[in-house]
């Protein structure tokens, strides 16, 4: 079976200072990737480079076998939820669902699931700016949902969110990998994380994969690492 996303080589340099430095995996149909790493490791800039929203230095990127920097067609299967964001935030609820809807050329039908799923029928009225962030992520994602994608593209989704919100969220984001789905998810914290698959470990440039279990352990180690370094510096 042919991965539904291969990077090889991705180089991003921002001005002259490399970001990403040659970095090669592959995300596989039903797949869940987590991104992750601390702040200014990369992550977004990931994310928006898949999404083709970002141009890269150098590398090559197939997403359902189209090149991205040659092609536009790979966008129509993908839903994006950005970390500022994807939404109109003086636009109510129910405006952006509408209008998203109609850029994606996605039936009515669609709107009011979404509304149902996400359990967004009591703000339907308010501005998106007025929605606290647990509401906010939830129309994030009904809104990337709304075209009924193949592949999930989310950067900090979880971050700062409430437990219904964040409960709700994960069930969506299993659901869709269930269903055959693809997800490449941002993350800075591998706590909450029950539906990703792998991790793609974003330092210094280059990423080490590991599955989820590993990347615990591996984050355990380092932090038990880091309390034994400033335990011996208070001594
Ligand atoms: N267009 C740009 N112009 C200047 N600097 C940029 C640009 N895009 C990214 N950067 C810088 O690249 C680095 C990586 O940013 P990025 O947002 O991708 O990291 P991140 O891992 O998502 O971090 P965070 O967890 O804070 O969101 C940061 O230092 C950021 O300031």
């Amino acid at each position: 079976m042919e991965p539904v996303i291969k990077v090889n080589n991705l180089v991003q340099k921002i001005g002259r200072k490399p970001l990403l430095q040659g970095i090669t995996f592959e995300v596989m149909a039903g797949e869940c990737l987590g991104i992750f790493g601390t702040r200014g490791a990369g992550k977004t800039s990931l994310i928006h480079i898949l999404a083709g929203v970002d141009r890269f230095s150098s590398g090559q990127i197939t997403i359902y076998g189209h090149n991205i920097r040659k092609t536009e067609k790979f966008k129509r299967d993908i839903g994006l939820v950005t970390q500022a964001n994807s939404l109109f935030r003086d636009m109510t609820v129910v405006e952006n669902l509408d209008f998203i809807a109609a850029l994606k050329k996605a039936p009515k039908a669609n709107v009011l699931e979404m509304i149902e799923r996400f359990n967004l029928k009591e703000f339907l009225s308010k501005p998106a700016a007025a929605l606290d962030i647990g509401a906010l992520q939830r129309l994030s994602l009904a809104c990337a949902m709304l075209n009924r994608p193949k592949l999930l593209l989310v950067d900090e989704i979880m971050k700062d969110i409430d437990l219904p919100s964040r409960n709700l969220i994960l069930s969506e984001l299993e659901q869709f990998s269930a269903g055959g789905g693809t997800c490449v998810s941002a993350i800075s914290t591998l706590t909450i994380c029950d539906y990703i698959d792998k991790v793609a470990w974003l330092e210094g440039g280059t990423i080490t994969l590991y599955d989820l279990q590993e990347a615990q352990a591996e984050w355990d180690r380092q932090e038990k690492y880091y309390a034994e370094q400033s335990g011996r510096c208070h001594a």
